[in-house]
């Protein structure tokens, strides 16, 4: 039986996002509800894995420790609910590096899809910014824009074709959970 695969975008999307970047665990504050989801989501039989770009680490605005820290309190929140998250991938790389991890190339999900021994095709990848949106297009994933963070100017620009569109992550897990 194929592997129920949810990928998800960090900032914007379980979090709130920032235009001064998350810089530490105490401004890494969850949006409401998307604890519960990944939660739910995970003790409904998903696999929730994690693609983010932390050019802030590139920057300097903060390190890997600090970055692993949020990434800790995210597992914590979500075990305290029963669930548990899966692989985080993340690309530390500033956008002149031309690495292959920044999104809107889509290698951290291929690392995701790779590490999991599972096809992209059709994945969901939930985001909240173009990129994410075209990361996900780039390996026949399937694009998902939620209208919280960055999403709702977003959903302004001109999006892949077939996009879908939620409220929210917590709309996500609905949908995924009881259809
Ligand atoms: O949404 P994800 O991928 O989880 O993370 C986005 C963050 O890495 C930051 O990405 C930056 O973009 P630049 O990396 O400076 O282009 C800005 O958009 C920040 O506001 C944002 O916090
Ligand atoms: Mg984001
Ligand atoms: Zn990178």
């Amino acid at each position: 039986m194929l592997l129920k695969l949810l990928i998800l975008d960090r900032d914007g999307v379980i979090n709130y996002d920032s235009d001064a970047y998350i810089k530490s665990v105490e401004e890494w504050i969850p949006l409401p509800g998307s604890i519960e989801a990944i939660a739910q989501l995970s003790k409904a039989g998903w696999t929730v894995a994690i693609a983010t770009n932390q050019s802030g680490i590139a920057r300097g605005y903060y390190d890997l420790a600090t970055l692993e820290a949020m990434h800790a309190r995210l597992r914590e929140l979500v075990a305290e609910q029963g669930g548990e998250v899966g692989l985080i991938v993340y690309c530390p790389h500033g956008p002149d590096e031309g690495c292959d991890c920044r999104k809107p190339k889509p290698g951290m999900l291929k690392t995701i899809a790779e590490h999991y021994a599972v096809p992209l095709t059709r994945v969901w990848f939930v985001g909240d910014s173009l990129g994410d949106l075209e990361a996900a297009k780039a390996v026949d994933s399937q694009p998902v824009l939620v209208k919280t963070g960055k999403g709702e100017k977003t959903q302004g620009k001109t999006l892949p074709v077939g996009t879908l569109i939620f409220d929210d992550l917590a709309a996500i897990a609905a949908e995924l959970i009881h259809n």
